[in-house]
C-alpha cells in the first residue's frame, strides 16, 4: 500500500492516459452543513477567492483553465462545483504542465546535492518546502497558501498513539508505523542537505517534512512529467463510484478531466482518485468512506512451528516462491505470507475475492503426511507447475484445508468486532472535532474490513458444506446433515453461523 506502489502503477497509452493520484487533505474553510456529494445551487458556498485563484492560475498557465467549474466548500473541504450545466463527455478543466509543480522546480545546485536514492514523493516535498519558505515571493504563493495546515490533515501518520490503537486490528496499524519510519529515514538523509541552504528552506523540522510529504501523497498525481501537484484539479474530491479520472494529454502537455455524466449548475463535481480501499485512503489521503466497495483485508498465514512437517512444508513452499516475509520498521518480521482478500459478492457463487493462492497455501498447510505433500508436488509438476491449485482429492481433507482459513478469519472477525465495540460513540456530523472525525474513520475502516471478512467466511463455510453433503440426501435431510456435520466437525463455526 506504499505510495511508491501507486506511482509504479502508472500506465501509458499512446496519447492520453489516466494520472494516478498520490492525493488528499482537508480544507481551511470546513463547512459541515452541506450534503456530502451534491450541493444544490443555493446550498453551495462558492468561495469568493475562486475567481482570484483561477485568474492567478490562468496567468501562470497562459491559457484558460476552466469555464465550467468554480471553487466552493462542501463537507469535504474545498470542492469544485459546476458553474454551468455540464454535459457528459465535456472537458471540464485543462491544466497545462507548465502550471504544475514537479520535482524539476528546484534549482540545479540543490538538485545535484539531493541524494539519488530518495523517493520522488520526498523530492516534491522538498520543492514544496522551498516554495513555502519563499512566502509571498513564491510564484506559487496563491496555491501554496491554500494548502491545508498539518492540524487540518488526518492521514494515519498524524494520528496519536491512542488514536492508532483504534485500528490495531487492521494491517494499516503496522503500515502506518512503517510509513512513519520511512519518512523519518528520508528526512535523516535530506535534513543535512536542506540545512546547507537555510535561505531556501529555513529551519525544517521532521514535522515540517512529514507535513510536506503528506501534502504530496494526498494531492499529487503521477503524470508523464513525474509526481506533480496540479493546482485547481486537486480541489476535486473523491467518489469511488464515479468514472471520471484525471487524464494526461501528453502531446499537448495538459492534464484534463472529462465529465462522466451530466451535472446541473451548483452540483459538486468529483472524480475517482483510484480503486482505493479505506486503508489506502486513510494512510495516504486522510479520509475514509462509510461504504467502500474496494475494501480489502490482509490475511497472514504461516506454518505453525510445532507442525511435524514444518521443514518439508517450508522447503516446498520456498521452492514455489513462498514465503514472503516483510520486515517492519522496528526490524521485526511480519511473519507469514500475506494474502489480500476482497469482498466475496455471493456465498454460493464463485468466491471471487478469495485468492486461489491463499486456498493453495491452506491445502499445503493442512497436509498431515509426507505422501500428501509429495503428491501435491507431483500434481504441480504434471500440470502448470503451480502448487495445490486443484481441490484435494479427499473432500474431508479439502474441508480441513479450508477450515484453517475459516478459523483464521473467525479470529480476525472477533478481533474487529471487539475493536468496534470499544470505539467511543461518535456523532457522525461533528466533523470539526478531531477525535470524533478520527473515530468515525476508524469505524469506517473496521466495518469495511469486517464486511469483507464475513463475506469470505460465508463463502468458505458454504464451500465446505457443499463438499460435506452426500449427493443423494433429500433437501430436508441435506439441511440436517449440514448441521450435524458442522456441529461435530467445527463447533466454533457452527455456533457463529447460528448467531449470524
Ligand atoms: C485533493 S484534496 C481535494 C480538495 C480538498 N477538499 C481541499 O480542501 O483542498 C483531497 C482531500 O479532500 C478531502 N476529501 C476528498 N474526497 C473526500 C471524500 N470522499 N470524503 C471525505 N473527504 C474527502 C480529504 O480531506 C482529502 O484529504
Amino acid at each position: 500500500m506504499r505510495v511508491g506502489v501507486r506511482i509504479a502503477r502508472l500506465s501509458t497509452s499512446l496519447f492520453r492516459y489516466p494520472h494516478f493520484p498520490l492525493v488528499s487533505s482537508t480544507s481551511r474553510r470546513f463547512r459541515c452543513n452541506l450534503s456530502p456529494s451534491a450541493a444544490s445551487p443555493e446550498d453551495c458556498e462558492l468561495n469568493e477567492e475562486s475567481d482570484e485563484f483561477l485568474r492567478w492560475l490562468r496567468q501562470k498557465a497562459g491559457s484558460e483553465i476552466s469555464s465550467a467549474l468554480s471553487v466552493g466548500n462542501s463537507i469535504y473541504g474545498r470542492s469544485l462545483f459546476a458553474s454551468k450545466n455540464i454535459k457528459s463527455g465535456e472537458c471540464i478543466l485543462k491544466v497545462p504542465y507548465i502550471a504544475q509543480i514537479t520535482s524539476e522546480n528546484i534549482s540545479g545546485e540543490i538538485k545535484l546535492l539531493l541524494p539519488r536514492d530518495i523517493e520522488n514523493v520526498s523530492r516534491l516535498a522538498v520543492v514544496l518546502l522551498a516554495e513555502k519558505k519563499h512566502g509571498e515571493y513564491s510564484g506559487w504563493a496563491t496555491y501554496v497558501n491554500s494548502l491545508p495546515s498539518v492540524d487540518e490533515m488526518h492521514n494515519a501518520i498524524f494520528w496519536s498513539k491512542d488514536e492508532l490503537e483504534m485500528v490495531q486490528e487492521s494491517a494499516i496499524y503496522q503500515e502506518t508505523i512503517n510509513l512513519q519510519a520511512h519518512i523519518k529515514k528520508e528526512y535523516s538523509v535530506l535534513g543535512p542537505v536542506l540545512k546547507q541552504f537555510p535561505y531556501v528552506f529555513g529551519d525544517v523540522h521532521l514535522m515540517d517534512f512529514m507535513h510536506a510529504y503528506a501534502l504530496v501523497t494526498s494531492r499529487a498525481w503521477d503524470t508523464s512529467k513525474g509526481v506533480s501537484l496540479i493546482p485547481f484539479a486537486d480541489f476535486l474530491n473523491h467518489d469511488g463510484t464515479c468514472d471520471a479520472v484525471l487524464l494526461s494529454d501528453v502531446h499537448n502537455e495538459i492534464s484534463e478531466v472529462i465529465a462522466d455524466r451530466d451535472y446541473a449548475v451548483g452540483e459538486q463535481v468529483m472524480i475517482r482518485y483510484g480503486k482505493f480501499s479505506n486503508a489506502t485512503l486513510l494512510l495516504d489521503f486522510g479520509f475514509t468512506l462509510p461504504y467502500n466497495k474496494y475494501d480489502q483485508v490482509q490475511l497472514l498465514l504461516d506454518i505453525p512451528s510445532h507442525d511435524p512437517l514444518y521443514g518439508m512444508k517450508s522447503e516446498i513452499l520456498k521452492k514455489h516462491c513462498w514465503p514472503r516475509t516483510t520486515t517492519n520498521a522496528d526490524k521485526s518480521n511480519t511473519t507469514g505470507n500475506s494474502f489480500i482478500v476482497k469482498e466475496v459478492k455471493s456465498a454460493n457463487g464463485k468466491g471471487k475475492g478469495i485468492p486461489q493462492a491463499l486456498r493453495a497455501f491452506a491445502r499445503v498447510l493442512s497436509a498431515t503426511s509426507v505422501e500428501e505433500l509429495q503428491s501435491l508436488v507431483t500434481e504441480a509438476t504434471e500440470n502448470d507447475g503451480r502448487l495445490a491449485r486443484r481441490p484435494l482429492k479427499s473432500n474431508e481433507r479439502e474441508i480441513q484445508a479450508h477450515h484453517i482459513l475459516c478459523s483464521r478469519l473467525l479470529h480476525m472477525i472477533h478481533g474487529h468486532d471487539v475493536a468496534l465495540k470499544e470505539l467511543k460513540f461518535v456523532d457522525a456530523f461533528d466533523c470539526n472535532n478531531q477525535q470524533s472525525l478520527r473515530t468515525r474513520m476508524a469505524k469506517d475502516l473496521l466495518n469495511g474490513e469486517l464486511r469483507v471478512m464475513k463475506s469470505a467466511y460465508a463463502w468458505l463455510t458454504n464451500y465446505c458444506t457443499s463438499l460435506s453433503v452426500p449427493k443423494e440426501v433429500s433437501l430436508h435431510g441435506k439441511e440436517f446433515s449440514y448441521k450435524l456435520f458442522f456441529l461435530f466437525s467445527f463447533p466454533d463455526i457452527y455456533f457463529i453461523l447460528r448467531v449470524a
